[in-house]
């Protein structure tokens, strides 16, 4: 069972962003960053994808592929995007 969903994660950090403090959030340190520290930790997470996929164990790969989506939301907060904004594409 998932501990949360896509949408649950997204509103939790949507609600991050508003209230938390940088010192005991990791979402709103990197809010605090700016889209330029979120978009570098976007492509680190994307290439440790990549190497657990090509090298590593499928429970490795699927948790790299979960800081890869939570980077994605963060950056999305930091844009102020919405979940229906990026679903408008798919
Ligand atoms: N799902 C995540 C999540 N996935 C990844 N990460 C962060 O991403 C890091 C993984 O990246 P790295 O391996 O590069 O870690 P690192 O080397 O310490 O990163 P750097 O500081 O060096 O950039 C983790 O250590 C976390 O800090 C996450 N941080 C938070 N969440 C969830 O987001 C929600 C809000 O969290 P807070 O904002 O921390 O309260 C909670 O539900 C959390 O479970």
């Amino acid at each position: 069972m998932p501990k949360k969903t896509f949408e649950e994660l997204f509103a939790e950090l949507q609600h991050k962003a508003r209230t938390a403090d940088p010192a005991t959030s990791r979402t709103a340190e990197l809010l605090q960053s700016g889209v330029h520290a979120i978009g570098k930790k976007v492509v680190e997470e994307a290439a440790e994808v990549w190497m657990a996929a090509e090298y590593e164990s499928d429970e490795a790969t699927a948790e790299e592929i979960s800081q890869l989506l939570y980077h994605l939301q963060v950056m999305m907060v930091a844009r102020g995007l919405t979940l229906d904004d990026v679903y408008a594409h798919l």
